[in-house]
């Protein structure tokens, strides 16, 4: 499989402040790649370098097998989505898809791509006086003008309602299955979960977990808790701890175990409050920073 981004030992600064201490992964195309991270991690940092837009202080990017930062061919197959276009707001929606499109070299369907973001009803409108929500819309129409191969999506569904993240991530996966290649930076754990193919948790400059999302959830225990009266519980393959009457168990096998304990607890105890927790990116990104922490 291509790779089309390869970061290798990044590292950048700001004055003497390292905010990137050595940043390694690779996202091959037609994969989403997740940047996740607690907040000043460095993930803005990365996807700058990435971009093209900042030098590293130290190691290596490529992006096509090119360098972004010298390399201009790479903008041209290179869809960025910004945290604000920076058009005047009183261009209307229409304006402002047909102003991005004659700056893109590529193929640009503008009325396709304001009715995939449900902005058809929107294109006369001003863009000041659209929502937070129809403004983002309009942040990623932008980007997918002139088809890129490659797309950074910064925070994408950032105020968006419900509706309108799900209509962006079923278009997101639409062009993955394209062979669209997308590095994402996001706040919201489940929409990482809902797209990745692979990841990484960033704290401080440095990568604490990477990995395949599969791999990763597989590679962290799932959580069983209940309550139950002191009783001797059955060997487990994951660690109990017990505070009074409730139960906590940790387990890398969350099937094995809740087999044996449902089993041992037939007819015996009552295990009220039952509660069983896959694990989640959510508690992985807790664990993190609570290894940090210790
Ligand atoms: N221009 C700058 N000058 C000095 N320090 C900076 C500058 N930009 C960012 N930093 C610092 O570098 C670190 C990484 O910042 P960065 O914006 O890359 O993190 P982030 O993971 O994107 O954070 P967030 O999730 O909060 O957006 C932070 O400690 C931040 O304060």
């Amino acid at each position: 499989m291509t790779t089309v981004i390869e970061v290798d030992g990044l590292r950048c600064r700001y004055g003497d402040f390292e905010a990137v201490q050595g940043v390694g992964f690779e996202v091959r195309r037609g994969e989403l790649f997740a940047l996740l991270g607690t907040n000043g991690a460095g993930k803005t940092t990365v996807l700058e370098t990435v971009e093209g837009h900042r030098e590293p202080a130290a190691g290596r990017v490529r992006v096509f097998g090119t360098d972004p930062l010298r390399d201009r061919r790479v903008r041209r197959r290179t869809g960025i989505m910004l945290q604000d276009s920076g058009f005047a707001g009183d261009l209307t929606v229409l304006e402002t898809a047909e102003l991005a499109r004659r700056m893109r070299t590529g193929p640009s369907d503008v009325d396709g791509i304001l009715a995939a973001l449900g902005l058809d009803p929107r294109r006369d409108v001003r863009v000041r006086q659209l929502s937070g929500g129809e403004k983002r819309r309009l942040d990623l129409a932008l980007a997918l003008l002139g088809e890129p191969e490659l797309l950074f999506l910064d925070e994408p569904t950032v105020g968006m309602d419900p509706e309108s993240r799900r209509t962006t991530w079923e278009l997101v996966r639409g062009l993955l299955a394209g062979g669209t290649t997308v590095l994402l930076t996001t706040h919201y754990l489940e929409e990482a979960e809902r797209l990745a193919h692979r990841l990484a948790i960033m704290h401080e400059g440095r990568i604490a977990v990477e990995g395949r999302l599969v791999d990763v959830l597989a590679d962290h225990h799932a959580r069983i808790t209940f309550t139950a009266p002191e009783a001797e519980l059955p060997p487990l393959i994951g660690t109990a701890t017990r505070r009074g009457l409730r139960v906590e168990i940790r387990t890398p096998r969350l099937q094995q175990d809740l087999h044996t304990l449902l089993t041992w607890a037939d007819g015996r105890v009552d295990l009220s409050g039952l509660r069983v927790q896959p694990a989640s990116l959510e508690e992985i990104f807790q664990s993190v920073r609570e290894e940090a922490q210790s």
